[in-house]
């Protein structure tokens, strides 16, 4: 419905709808124009009439008067204007002839802009009747105009251009790469393909984290190829009225259609491909209309056009079904976040054009990027290019790389006023994570504390795994959880009572022991049992509920290791430190002194590293990454 546009109802009856609005628009102008052609009178003559009980109604709007006279069983408008000294027996004479009196504040101006109005329509009109036609002088390719929107044929083809990326732009994702590879043979010699009456996929889901070059692969593919690329952003469909959502999907396929060999990139899939009937409330019609479109324009494929649906979601467990049936996006390739490999190869594809210092180690710079998407990356390059620029530089060096990564990873620095007190306890707990990592054997590196805050944390800790860990030894996330109390510990140690600033420190050692017992079976009380609450989602790391599929018993055992872990972990932070007590005071008054210090520095105030004896505890098991722990 609603789309009148796109039929072939043929042009007559469009301008003949046309031409009629233009001339219902002028009979309305003409009627707000000349509705009252109202004969001025003399304020005499108009007395006259009063007196000979000819006028109907007056009304009084400064000095002007306006008014019906009864004239037989019409009325006739009149208009006059009082004297300036005014008439105090007006009234008085108005009253007796039973003339009804209104009045109203002196004219301000607002009638001229009434008068105009009709004009103002009547220019609009041509106006957008212009602009429609010469959007459709362009083949409704260019940007459209208003009467495009209303008739639902705002421009689809964003970019039917052919990209200039390259597969080769593409850095890691090898397994996507691949796999979208396949089909480039068929965009190059897509005849080949149909002599033989082969049947291509059509329809590719890509999914995975924002970020990680979805849009990227896809215009890779299309350039690759050399056929052009129809982009569209399936959020932008639902934002309009009506039908209009349906009506672009067909007018993009059309397009790709006359245009192929060619790709279609349907971006952020899910915002119109959830499932049907699931929306809250109302406004999800139009949705379910573009939805079920692009299933209609799936369907409609014969299988020998050499059109690639591609199309990308960081939720593929929204998705409706249907749009997973075979001959649909049947086919899926998953991205995921770049592993340590990944992320150099990203960073020096985005380093190719960029000049740098030859302090800079791109695999350092991968290494303390742990969790950075693609688009992140990018992102990290450029912020450091800028403050190389802003500095006048002609090289971006390492130190650069390192404050555009903290700026991303922890925010901007806050300017905050901070107590001498609270600096200090600042000062010691952050002193007391950066030393337990320091003593303990299996905590990963130090890379700076910091007493500066930033984004939503005070100081922080950082420390760089020098290794891509993709199993987690039980020893190591023991001294891992050490060193997350360690800030708490030292609170402990040195100042003799705790604070709030261990909350996030918490929280995280809780997640972490809750894991090591109830997934990975790393606890004897409760062994290898999965005794997981709830499920994190994999792209968005979002609790999911899920029933609870063990007994009280296990619950209450499984909490008691957790407690275990935690409380275990403590000790060893406060034993480490207490035997370190003299090392980790000079560390504390360096870091109030100084605010910020590096792997030398710390080793300066805490000196050769023998192993603590705090440092015993069990033994072995699986994955994650580690950044830093935040004060
Ligand atoms: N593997 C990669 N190699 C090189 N550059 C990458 C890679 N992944 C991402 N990028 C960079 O990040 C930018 C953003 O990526 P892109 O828009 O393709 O991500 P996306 O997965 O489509 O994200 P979203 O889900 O947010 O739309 C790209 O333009 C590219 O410059
Ligand atoms: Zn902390």
């Amino acid at each position: 419905m609603a789309d009148e546009g796109n039929s072939g109802k043929g042009p007559v009856l469009k301008w003949a709808l046309l031409i009629g609005v233009f001339f219902a628009l002028l009979a309305l102008s003409q009627i707000m124009l000349h509705q009252e052609p109202a004969r001025p009178k003399s304020y005499s003559e108009f007395k006259q009439l009063v007196a000979d009980g000819q006028v109907e109604s007056v009304t009084f709007e400064g000095s002007k008067v306006s008014g019906l006279l009864r004239n037989g069983a019409t009325a006739q408008p009149f208009t006059s204007f009082l004297p300036p000294t005014g008439d105090p027996d007006l009234l008085a004479s108005l009253e007796r002839q039973g003339v009804e009196v209104r009045s109203q504040p002196a004219d301000d101006g607002s009638s001229w802009l009434v008068s105009l109005l009709p004009w103002l329509l009547i220019f609009g009109f041509w106006y957008f009747l212009w602009f429609r036609m010469s959007g459709s002088m362009m083949g409704g390719m260019g940007r459209g105009g208003v009467g495009d929107i209303l008739r639902g044929k705002t421009e689809p083809v964003k970019k039917a251009a052919i990209p200039k990326v390259r597969l080769s732009d593409v850095a890691g994702q090898e397994n996507a790469k691949a796999e979208v590879g396949e089909l480039l043979e068929f965009l190059r010699d897509a005849e080949r393909y149909q002599r033989l009456g082969a049947e291509v996929p059509h329809g590719i889901l890509l999914q995975g984290p924002p970020g990680t070059g979805k849009t990227l692969i896809a215009r890779a593919l299309a350039g690759e190829a050399g056929v052009p690329f129809f982009h569209m952003s399936a959020s932008e469909f639902i934002e309009m009225f009506v039908g209009v959502g349906a009506s672009r999907v067909r007018n993009l396929f059309d397009a790709a259609k006359k245009a192929q060999p060619s790709i279609i990139f349907i971006d952020e899939l899910d915002s119109v491909g959830r499932v049907r009937g699931a929306g809250l409330g109302g406004g999800h019609d139009e949705r379910e209309q573009t939805l079920n479109q692009i299933l209609a324009e799936m369907d409609g494929f014969e299988g020998h056009e050499a059109v690639v649906v591609l199309a990308a979601t960081n939720r593929p467990d929204v998705l409706d079904p249907a749009l997973l049936r075979p001959g649909r996006f049947d086919r899926h390739v998953t991205l995921e976040l770049p592993d340590l490999a990944g992320r150099e190869a990203i960073l020096k594809v985005h380093c190719r054009s960029v000049p740098l210092a030859g302090d800079v180690d791109l695999h350092k710079v991968a290494t303390g990027t742990p969790g950075f998407s693609g688009a992140d990356l990018k992102n990290l390059v450029n912020e450091a290019a800028m403050a190389a620029a802003r500095e006048n530089l002609t090289k971006v060096e390492a130190r650069h790389f390192d404050q555009m990564r903290d700026r991303i990873m922890m925010g901007a620095v806050r300017t905050l006023a901070i107590h001498e007190d609270e600096r200090h306890r600042l000062a010691v707990h952050e002193s007391g994570h950066t030393a337990v990592a320091y003593f303990l054997p299996e905590a990963d590196p130090l890379h700076k504390v910091t007493i500066i805050p930033r984004g939503r944390s005070l100081g922080s800790t950082h420390q760089l795994p020098e290794i891509e860990r993709h199993t987690l030894p039980e020893s190591y996330l023991q001294d891992r959880l050490a060193v997350i109390l360690g800030g708490r510990a030292a609170e402990q140690v040195f100042l003799g009572s705790v604070s709030s600033g261990a909350d996030e420190d918490i929280r995280m050692a809780t997640q972490i022991a809750r894991s090591m017992v109830g997934r990975w079976g790393m606890s004897e009380e409760v062994g290898p049992v999965d005794v997981r609450e709830s499920e994190s989602h994999p792209f968005l790391g979002r609790e999911m509920a899920q029933p609870r599929s063990f007994s009280e018993a296990t619950a209450a055992l499984a909490d008691k290791a957790v407690k275990h872990y935690l409380v275990d972990a403590e000790a060893r932070a406060v034993e480490v430190l207490k035997q370190n007590e003299a090392k980790v005071g000079r560390l504390i008054a360096e870091l109030e002194e100084r605010e910020t210090l590096d792997r030398n520095e710390i080793a300066v105030c805490l000196g050769p590293k023998e192993v603590a004896a705090g440092a015993k505890k069990k033994a072995s098991k699986p994955e994650a990454e580690s950044g830093k722990e935040s004060g």
